[in-house]
This record gives structure tokens, C-alpha cells and sequence, in this order.
């Protein structure tokens, strides 16, 4: 007792201390458990009367207040937020707010060779904020969902207030800022297959059409028939067509295909959606699912359609477009790629599939499509893109050194070429290269020359906007020294024609001498097998015969066991001389008991000397069956004398 008091002694020395400390610390999770059970009746109380928007970060609305939130002065004075160099939803911008961290205004200054990263500020994530709207107070919380994959957030906003206008206004204000600010833009989706949905991929500055170079009217014909197309869904409904079109742009590489695509969604206003039918893991139910998910005013774009059936070019009455070679099948099984012919055409024009859409299909080889793909109804408007005609010859060199604006046209209003609305006035100061800005007939002269320069539908339009763009500040060198790049420019084609037939070649020899030998090894390994089989239809032949003589001998044991041992010894001699005879074996020399004894003991032994026999030629396994036969006959007389 006296040692537990000892060891307690400390403590009631300092008991004083300790109270008070024990008093401060239940005096301050009172404190602190009041306080949260007040905040949170508060918070209660406080939620009964908030009007409460939720936005995901997968739909647009989320994207619109994002943008919006970002351009509210409250981050510039707020004590917690978010900065960031990223772009700002599905928008790709960044927008200065009141903190906007940069120290000067010029958008396009290079560091080191590099763009100028932006700063904005956002709110930061799972704190709510609040801040001043309209006469209401919002409070704005940003959470980040649990991360399954990707970047998942949710954004709750809550007001006080009798009736939800006021969130109505809200986003349709945001929506309105972020049209605005994304006029200047194409958005591009992708078709994601692991989760069959589709994923934002970018946006796009706007390309305008005058900077597209195609033969007369086809622009003009396309842009006509989609403008068309989107503004008639009644007269669609009306006569129960289904309210699609379908454009097939085929041809050459580099002829402006893709670059038209997204030159008219800039026009019409419309987003790309981008379905890769080739890629890893697509199939029927995946392209279905992507399919009736596009929104209804929107560019479907299906690039490289052809390369979707590389495995199965071809529907007949039985495929379905599956895979069919071996090679073929093992490559769909690896990548999860099933998608069928019958799949797709499904998908285009199924039941599910969307409608309100353009879709724009591209290949460079319409042979190898498979007519029900490209017919009217799924393929309305067929475009054939050659390489470059004197007129795009032109028409790109024109494009590529605009003229010096007259003194008329310098008064005048800007020209209000369609193509040209909607898109972000040059923003360039200083230009790091300075273009020679010439007349307007110098231009047309030059031009001129250039194209009778290039030869008709020889070099594509992209190997063009190349030569062009190695000397976009040197029209005039650029028309003197054409024809040497053209003669430069069939020599390279030459060059690569060539090799790749040596490719070809060389790939086709060793595929040959593949085959070959694959055929050769085939054709051995059957005949391994032929002889095999047939080694073994002689053995159980032998086995057979063994066996029989072996039943025979059993009976003839028991007629010799009654004979006399001087006919048995006589017969032995016959036997002998006979067996000596007949194969002139060494084994004959061991007499019947030796024939007897092996013959008797086991049958495997029997069958054991016959693969010996076997395993020389056949011949061997022959000379033992007549050994046996022989063997058997003398017996037999042997038996029927005695
Ligand atoms: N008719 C054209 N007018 C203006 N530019 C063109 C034209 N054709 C090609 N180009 C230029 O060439 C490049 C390649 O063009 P694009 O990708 O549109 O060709 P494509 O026909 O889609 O090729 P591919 O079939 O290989 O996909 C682009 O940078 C584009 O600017």
C-alpha cells in the first residue's frame, strides 16, 4: 500500500495541475461539441430554406458555371482557391479573372520559344464559397467525386429564395458566356470503348472555308445541303424519312477530307463527334451504345471507314464481318475487337440509332466498301477528292499570300464572306515573319504562274501546303523555283515508289518461303504420321498372329507332353532343320523350347519381338510372320501325326 502510494506521489503533488487541466479539457469539448451541434442545427435550419442546384462534370451545365465561376471577381478576394494553368472545362480557355497572376496583357508572348501559360483561379475543391449574385447570396461548393477514372467532380450551388428563377438565370447566363467565349471554337469528342461513352477531346480553333480549296460549287454545294438538311426536321417527320444524311468524302490522302469536316461544323456551329471503327475493343453493342448517344445537332464523323473491315472486306449471305482467318480471329481476340458489318449498318440506321445528326464518312479506297454501306439512305452525298487541280494550285497560293488591300478596299467594311463570321479577329502583333504583302495583280500573276506549274491531279493538296509553307515569306522565289520542286517532287515519288515494290517484293518472297516451308513441314509431319499408322496396323496383325499361335501351340504342348520322347526328339530334329531352312535365323538354333518358351511365357514378349521386327522394315516383321506360320504348320502336322 505504502509503495503504491509512493509511486502515486507525483501525481498528488501536482493534483492541483491536473484538475485544472482535466477542467480545461472537458470545459473544451463542451465548448466545441455546442458549438458543432449549434452549426449544424444552423446548417439544418439554414437548408430547409436553400434551393439547391447539383451539376455533374459530365454534362455541359457544369461546364458553363465552371466557366462562369471563373470569371467572378469573388476569387480574386477569396482566401481559399484553386489556380490553375489548365483549361477550364470542355471550353480549352483559360479566362483572366480579378487575380489573374500574369504581369502583362500580350496573350501570344513567347518564353523561350514556348506559349505563355494563363492562370485562373477556380474554386477550390470541397469548400463552399459564397458570393454575391443578383441580389442573392450563393453558396458554392465544388466536390471531387471518388476518382473511378478520369477527373469526376460535382458542383452544388444553393441560394435563399422563394422560387428557383434565380438558378434559371444563372445558368443561362453562364450558358450564354460560355457560347460566347467558345463561338471561335469546334469541340471534339471521341468515342471512348472501355466505357462506351464518349470523352471530350479538345476544342478547336474554327477553320474558315475560304482557306478550304476544292473545284467550284462543291463547298458551296455541301455547306447548302447541311444548312438544308438541319433546318428541315418537320418535312422530314411529314413524310416519316428518317430525319439523317450521310456524306461520304472519299479519295486521295491529303486532299482535304478531314479539313473540310472541320471547317463546315465551324460554320454550321456543330461539334465533332469522332468514332474510330478500327480502334481496340470496338464492337456491335459498344458502336450501338456510342451511336444513340450523340446529341441530336452534331457532325458524326467515321474516319478511314474502310479500315474498319480490313479482316472482312466483303458481306455475303453468311458473314456477319467477323473475323475469318485463323491469324485474323487471334488478332480480334487479343484487342476485343468484334464489330461486325451488320453491326454498323445497325448502328447508322437502326432503330437506336440517332437522328438530327450529319454524318461525314472518310476513306481513301470506296472500292473496298461494301456497296450496302455507301448506298443512298446511309451515304446521301458522295464527294470524290482528287489531287490538286491547277484551280486549287491557285486557289492555296492565294490563300497563302493575301493581297495588299486597295485604297478602296481599305475604307471600305471588311467583306462579309460567310465563311469568314464567326471567327476570332487576328490577334497577332508582331508577327515573328514578315510576309511581303504585294499587289493585288502581282498576286494574281503569280498565282497564275504557279499553277501552270503544277500538273494536273499529280501532287496532292497537303504536299502543296507544304512546298508553300517552307516559303510563305517568299512568293516570288516561291513561283521561280516551283518547277524544280516538282521535278524534285516526282524523283522522291519515284524513289518511294520503288522502294516500296522492293518492299513488297522482298515481304511476298518471304511470305512464299514461309508458306513453303509451312507445307513442307505439313506435308513431313503426315507422312511421320501415314507410317506410324501403318507400323501400328502390322503390329496388332502380329499381335494377332502371335496370339493365335500361341493358342495353337498350347494344344500342340499338350499332344507332345503325351508323345514319346524319341518322336519329340526326332521332331525337334525336323523342326529344327526345317526352321534352319526356312529363315536361317540364329534363333532357330535355340530349337522349340527356345519357339515354345518365348512363345508361351508372355504375350508381350511375343509382341516386343515383333516391334523389333517392326522397327526394322517391314520386310522383318514379314519373314516373322512366315517364321510363325511355318512354326505353326509344322506343329500342326505334327500334331495331326501324332
Ligand atoms: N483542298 C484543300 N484545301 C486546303 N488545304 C488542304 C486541302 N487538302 C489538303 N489540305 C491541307 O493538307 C493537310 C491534310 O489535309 P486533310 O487531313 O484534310 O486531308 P485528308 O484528305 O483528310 O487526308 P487523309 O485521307 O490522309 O486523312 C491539311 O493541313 C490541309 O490544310
Amino acid at each position: 500500500m505504502d509503495t503504491l502510494k509512493s509511486m502515486l506521489s507525483p501525481f498528488a503533488m501536482n493534483s492541483g495541475g491536473l484538475q485544472d487541466t482535466l477542467k480545461l479539457v472537458v470545459i473544451g469539448g463542451t465548448v466545441e461539441t455546442a458549438r458543432r451541434a449549434s452549426m449544424s442545427a444552423w446548417n439544418g435550419f439554414v437548408d430547409s430554406f436553400f434551393l439547391t442546384a447539383h451539376f455533374s462534370s459530365h454534362d455541359y451545365p457544369y461546364d458553363w458555371l465552371m466557366h462562369w465561376l471563373a470569371k467572378q471577381p469573388a476569387w480574386g478576394r477569396s482566401r481559399e482557391f484553386e489556380i490553375t494553368t489548365r483549361s477550364i472545362g470542355r471550353l480549352g480557355l483559360t479566362q483572366s479573372t480579378t487575380g489573374d497572376l500574369d504581369d502583362d496583357e500580350d496573350d501570344d508572348a513567347l518564353v523561350h520559344g514556348r506559349k505563355k501559360r494563363r492562370v485562373a483561379f477556380m474554386p477550390s475543391a470541397d469548400t463552399t464559397h459564397t458570393i454575391y449574385y443578383r441580389g442573392h447570396w450563393l453558396r458554392v461548393t465544388r466536390t471531387k467525386n471518388v476518382p473511378d477514372y478520369g477527373n469526376e467532380c460535382s458542383l452544388k450551388i444553393s441560394v435563399v429564395a422563394r422560387n428557383n428563377d434565380i438558378l434559371k438565370q444563372l445558368v443561362l447566363e453562364a450558358k450564354r458566356e460560355y457560347e460566347k467565349d467558345a463561338e471561335h471554337r469546334v469541340h471534339i469528342f471521341m468515342g471512348d470503348t472501355t466505357y462506351s461513352c464518349w470523352r471530350w477531346n479538345g476544342a478547336r480553333q474554327k477553320r474558315p472555308m475560304s482557306s478550304i480549296v476544292l473545284q467550284p460549287g462543291v463547298k458551296d454545294m455541301l455547306l447548302a445541303d447541311c444548312k438544308d438538311f438541319l433546318c428541315s426536321e418537320d418535312w422530314y417527320a411529314e413524310r416519316g424519312i428518317p430525319f439523317r444524311r450521310g456524306y461520304l468524302l472519299h479519295g486521295v490522302p491529303g486532299s482535304g477530307k478531314t479539313s473540310l469536316i472541320h471547317s463546315l461544323a465551324g460554320e454550321l456551329g456543330l461539334d465533332i463527334y469522332v468514332v474510330s471503327l478500327s480502334s481496340k475493343g470496338m464492337s456491335d453493342n459498344t458502336l450501338t451504345a456510342l451511336m444513340g448517344a450523340v446529341p441530336s445537332r452534331c457532325i458524326l464523323l467515321l474516319e478511314d471507314l474502310d479500315a474498319a473491315f480490313t479482316r472482312s472486306v466483303t458481306r455475303d449471305s453468311t458473314s456477319t464481318g467477323t473475323p475469318t482467318s485463323t491469324k485474323d480471329k487471334d488478332t480480334a481476340e487479343t484487342d476485343g475487337s468484334t464489330l461486325s458489318l451488320s453491326g454498323l449498318l445497325n448502328s447508322l440506321d437502326g432503330v437506336a440509332a440517332a437522328e438530327g445528326r450529319l454524318l461525314f464518312a472518310t476513306t481513301n479506297h470506296i472500292e473496298r466498301l461494301d456497296p450496302a454501306l455507301s448506298r443512298p439512305g446511309r451515304m446521301d452525298v458522295w464527294v470524290n477528292f482528287t489531287h490538286a487541280t491547277r484551280f486549287q494550285a491557285e486557289g492555296i497560293f492565294k490563300c497563302f499570300f493575301p493581297s495588299k488591300p486597295s485604297a478602296n478596299a481599305a475604307s471600305s467594311p471588311p467583306p462579309s464572306d460567310a465563311s469568314q463570321k464567326n471567327l476570332p479577329l487576328p490577334k497577332r502583333k508582331n508577327p515573328s515573319h514578315a510576309v511581303p504583302l504585294l499587289e493585288e495583280t502581282e498576286i494574281n500573276v503569280l498565282a497564275k504562274r504557279f499553277a501552270d506549274a503544277i500538273p494536273e491531279d499529280e501532287l496532292s493538296v497537303a504536299s502543296l501546303q507544304g512546298y508553300l509553307l517552307k516559303n510563305k515569306t517568299r512568293p516570288r522565289e516561291c513561283v521561280d523555283e516551283v518547277d524544280e520542286w516538282v521535278i524534285q517532287e516526282r524523283e522522291t515519288r519515284e524513289k518511294l515508289k520503288k522502294e516500296k515494290a522492293e518492299r513488297e517484293a522482298k515481304e511476298k518472297k518471304e511470305a512464299a518461303e514461309l508458306e513453303r516451308k509451312e507445307k513442307e513441314e505439313k506435308e513431313a509431319k503426315e507422312k511421320e504420321e501415314k507410317e506410324a499408322k501403318e507400323k501400328k496396323e502390322l503390329r496388332t496383325k502380329t499381335r494377332k498372329i502371335l496370339r493365335a499361335e500361341a493358342a495353337l501351340r498350347s494344344t500342340t504342348s499338350t499332344v507332345v507332353s503325351t508323345s514319346d520322347s524319341q518322336a519329340l526328339s526326332q521332331e525337334e530334329a525336323q523342326s529344327s532343320a526345317s526352321s534352319s531352312e526356312s529363315s536361317g535365323s540364329d534363333s532357330s538354333t535355340t530349337g522349340i523350347e527356345a519357339d515354345t518358351e518365348e512363345s508361351v511365357t508372355s504375350e508381350d514378349e511375343g509382341g516386343r519381338s515383333s516391334d523389333a521386327n517392326l522397327d526394322g522394315d517391314e520386310t522383318g516383321g514379314k519373314e516373322a510372320k512366315e517364321k510363325s506360320e511355318k512354326w505353326v504348320a509344322v506343329k500342326g502336322q505334327q500334331a495331326a501325326e501324332a
